[in-house]
């Protein structure tokens, strides 16, 4: 960025008066945006603003915040150009008059790239842009990804049917219902609403949201609940841990002997975990060697002690005998006299010094043996707790810990969205349903084959609906969206005719995806804490750390659901459900008494990129998907969001980009 670009950053959306108008910092951060800086996408698609003076600047960033708040402040109800600027000439006319253009090319960009007008609200006017012969877009899977894009792009004037391979809509959003009861099956948790689009859509839908309480006890299998004090201990220790393995990430080589090295987080945690208890091993060795050798030392003091013990009584017979010679004695015997007087005192002397540093030697012995290093550098109580905090992060991450990258696995932490953890308290699923509305969906038709061209696009569907027949039935469109999840993909479910280019397969095969299970139990009544939404197990071992290791318990009738993650999710996939129910029932008896190895960041890029086909300028497939967002992967936002930008970029390949249509 050159100095223009330093200035600009510099500048701040205020008013003369110097105070940020009310909201618009606000409608910016809620947009992921920041109220006083153009983002690099903003950037790239107003050159002639960065290029400008500090005034455009300005102009531009007052318009696009108050169009921002106008959207948050109503977003069941379309937002027009022409309201824009009814409110731009309240609050800032000079801009109203001055930059009706750059506001024009704003509102169509907040538009197309998905900032305002989406979800579920009241149409007012035709979006900008669309054309009389609708184009025709085909979009595979009912996710929350396919639903959002397919309505968007519906918005914008194209004809869309959707082609779900279930007999329902949502995908990874399913809610079981029956009588009072509701669970959710798949994604449960709103992770902040500061920044999310879920946010818009719960002012737009009828979603219940109630947050998650933070204090969540945590048991282990024998029925003692770990000591708060302690899980805080091992969960600093656990933090330590993944800051030693971010610091790894960055300084071990990614390249050895010309060969791409893949490190995971999970083997690089249980190699720094073997480090330690090593190093704990070695600095306890190493202290009872220190006091072996002070106790060696302390002996020969002793021995030696012995010795002048025996001369200072040798010498004190010694001196009494002298002492008996005759007053008459001469000088020789005088001399001999004296000179057994003064070994007696310097022997005595010496004893004296040699009981000092015996006694200061055994104090010694006695600090270092009431003050041991540590033995260990876990217990096996420690290590079961460090594992729940593991299984906690494979959750998060919806994968075992020894297949996320080391380098990239917590590569959207700088995206977090702001705000406490929310439910769903009727249910996650009321979000797809109310998005289908109005929806041109085919449910049971399982995509089998997609052939494009220069033109078009042929997909070929096995109806799911007519079992006995396998009958295939083929849809043409001018493009296809692709939100199928990324093992989908992988199993080559679907086959491309021509194929996928080589990058996109590359990134399918190597970006991990995970596993994740749940268990709902329905009861008669409450018997665990009701003042707590979560509670926590830990499991004996490793290998079972994600084994039921954390239970919800936030709906109003009396269920519970119990998370399987790491590893202990795909054991479950191989057990019956009484296998699971009796094995969930002993571990809350037990609580209660009674009753992709390696992935490349590139690689989500990647897989959201759209494909051509060769010589076409138009490309004919596109994805969107959850595994598609590289910000905001496995979440119901991330899809969301990845559904709105392919429905952008269609629209910019079918209606011309934001620049080829005038501005109102
Ligand atoms: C148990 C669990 C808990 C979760 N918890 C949370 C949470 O608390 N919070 C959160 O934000 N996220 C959570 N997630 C993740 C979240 O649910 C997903 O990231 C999101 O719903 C994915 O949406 P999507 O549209 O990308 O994919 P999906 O929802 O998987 O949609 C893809 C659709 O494609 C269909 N399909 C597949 N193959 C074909 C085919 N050949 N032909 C036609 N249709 C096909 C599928 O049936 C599916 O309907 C959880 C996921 C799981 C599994």
């Amino acid at each position: 960025m050159g100095d223009d670009g330093r200035q600009h950053q510099e500048f701040r959306a205020r008013r003369v008066d110097g105070t940020i108008p009310d909201g618009l910092e606000d409608a910016a951060a809620q947009s992921r945006l920041t109220h006083d800086r153009m983002s690099a996408e903003e950037t790239r698609l107003f050159p002639e603003v960065c290029k400008g003076d500090i005034k455009r600047h300005k102009a531009f960033l007052i318009i696009r915040n108050n169009a921002l708040r106008m959207w948050f402040d109503e977003p069941r109800v379309q937002l027009t150009f022409e309201k824009i600027m009814e409110k731009l000439n309240q609050v800032e006319p000079q801009y109203a008059t001055d930059e009706r253009i750059l506001a024009g090319k704003i509102f169509l960009y907040l538009e197309r790239y998905g900032y305002i007008n989406f979800g579920v609200f009241k149409r007012l006017t035709i979006p900008l842009g669309t054309k009389k012969d609708k184009p025709r877009i085909i979009v595979i899977g009912a996710g929350i990804a396919g639903i959002i894009a397919a309505r968007q792009l519906q918005y914008f004037g194209f004809e869309t049917i959707i082609l779900e391979g279930r007999s329902r809509v949502g995908g990874r959003i399913a809610t079981f219902r029956k009588n009072n009861f509701v669970a959710d099956l798949g994604a449960m948790v709103v992770t902040g609403l500061g920044g999310n689009p879920v946010s818009v859509l719960q002012t737009q839908t009828n979603l219940d949201l109630v947050p998650v309480k933070h204090k969540c006890p945590m048991y282990e299998c024998s029925q003692n609940v770990v000591p708060k004090a302690k899980d805080e201990v091992v969960e600093r220790e656990f933090n330590r841990l993944l800051e030693a393995c971010s610091y790894l990430a960055h300084t071990l080589d990614d390249e050895v002997d010309g060969k791409k090295q893949y490190y995971s987080l999970g083997d690089v945690l249980e190699q720094l975990i073997r480090a330690q208890e090593k190093a704990v091993r070695e600095k306890y060795v190493q202290h009872l060697r220190e006091i072996s050798k002070m106790k060696e030392s302390l002996r020969a003091i002793l021995t030696k002690m012995c010795d002048v013990r025996t001369n200072c009584v040798r010498l004190n017979k010694e001196y009494s005998e002298v002492l008996q010679v005759p007053d008459n004695a001469n000088v020789l015997e005088e001399f001999i006299i004296r000179d057994v007087a003064k070994n007696l005192v310097v022997t005595t002397e010496e004893y004296a010094r040699l009981e000092t540093q015996a006694a200061q030697l055994k104090e010694q012995i006695r600090l270092a043996e009431d003050n041991p290093p540590p033995r260990l550098y876990l217990s096996v109580t420690d290590r079961r707790i460090l594992d729940w905090h593991m299984a906690n992060l494979e959750f998060a991450n919806a994968a075992p810990l020894n297949c996320l990258s080391l380098k990239f696995w917590d590569q959207d932490d700088e995206y977090e969205f702001t705000g406490c953890h929310l439910t769903v308290r009727n249910g996650y699923s009321n979000l797809p349903v109310a998005l289908c509305e109005n929806q041109n969906i085919r449910l049971k038709r399982i995509v089998k084959k997609i052939t494009y061209n220069k033109s078009a696009v042929e997909v070929s569907v096995e109806n799911g609906e007519d079992s006995k027949n396998d009958m295939i039935e083929t849809y043409r469109a001018e493009a296809v969206l692709v939100t199928v999840p990324l093992g989908v993909l992988k199993e080559n479910v679907i086959v491309f005719d021509p194929p996928l280019p080589e990058d996109k397969q590359s990134a399918i095969e190597r970006v991990g995806f995970g596993n994740l299970n749940k268990v709902v139990l329905c009861f008669d009544k409450i018997f665990w804490d009701a003042n707590h939404t979560l509670f926590a197990h830990v499991n004996a071992s490793t290998s079972s750390r994600g084994e039921l290791f954390l239970f919800w318990c936030f709906t109003k009738p009396p269920i519970l659901i119990a998370l399987v993650a790491g590893d202990a999710a795909n054991v479950v996939e191989c057990a019956t459900d009484d296998v699971i129910i009796g094995r969930t029932l002993v571990v809350l008896r037990n609580i209660f008494g009674s009753v992709a190895v390696p992935s490349v960041s590139d690689d989500y890029d990647i897989l959201a990129r759209p494909v051509e086909y060769p010589g076409d300028k138009i490309p004919r497939v596109y994805f969107a998907g959850e595994h598609t967002n590289r910000n905001y992967p496995a979440t119901v936002h991330g899809a969301l969001l990845s559904g709105l930008r392919e429905a952008r970029r269609v629209a910019d390949a079918f209606l011309g980009s934001i620049y080829e249509i005038s501005a109102p």
